[in-house]
């Protein structure tokens, strides 16, 4: 049975064959997240699968539609630890409509180059930078090993 509170999070790309940027975004809230960057998403509300609540969230908050593709590997079967009492699961995504925009939680968006530091130097949430080193390997890690 699962006790952790279910959030889910999209790493929206620029292309799910041959990814080279992220979108980030930058929390406004709460006090100790804001000014952090993390994936678009949240709770999973009750009665709604996994990526009904993605798409719900990617929605209200950035205004797109988008076309899911693989869940991002995880360490546990609820997800990557966050904290105590949340774990997040992570799907890969592309946006199929719309252009994307702060419109909840957020006041920036930015595309980021998944190769190279840009990414890294982002002040991500810190329970967010396992996630972020596990994507750029699946993404780009062979490139990068031949950079
Ligand atoms: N969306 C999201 N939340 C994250 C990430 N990393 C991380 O620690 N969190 C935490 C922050 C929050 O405590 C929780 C998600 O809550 P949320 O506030 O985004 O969810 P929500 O929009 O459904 O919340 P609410 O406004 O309905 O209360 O997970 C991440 O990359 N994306």
């Amino acid at each position: 049975m699962t006790t952790l509170k279910q959030i889910v999070g999209a790493a929206l790309l620029d292309s799910l064959d041959q990814p080279h940027r992220l979108l980030a975004a930058r929390r406004t809230a709460p006090p100790e997240f804001a000014g952090m960057w993390e994936f678009p998403g949240g709770k999973v509300e009750p009665g709604e699968s996994h990526e009904q609540a993605l798409h719900r969230e990617l929605s209200e908050e950035l205004g797109v539609k988008v076309r899911l593709g693989a869940e991002l590997e995880c360490p546990t079967s609820e997800g990557w630890p966050l904290n105590p009492s949340a774990a997040m699961r992570v799907w890969l995504g592309k946006v199929t409509e719309g252009t994307p925009a702060p419109l909840e939680d957020h006041d920036l968006l930015q595309w980021v180059e998944l190769a190279g530091q840009e990414i890294l130097a982002l002040d991500w949430i810190p329970a967010d930078l396992p996630i972020v080193q596990a994507l750029i390997e699946t993404t780009v890690g062979g490139r990068r090993a031949t950079d």
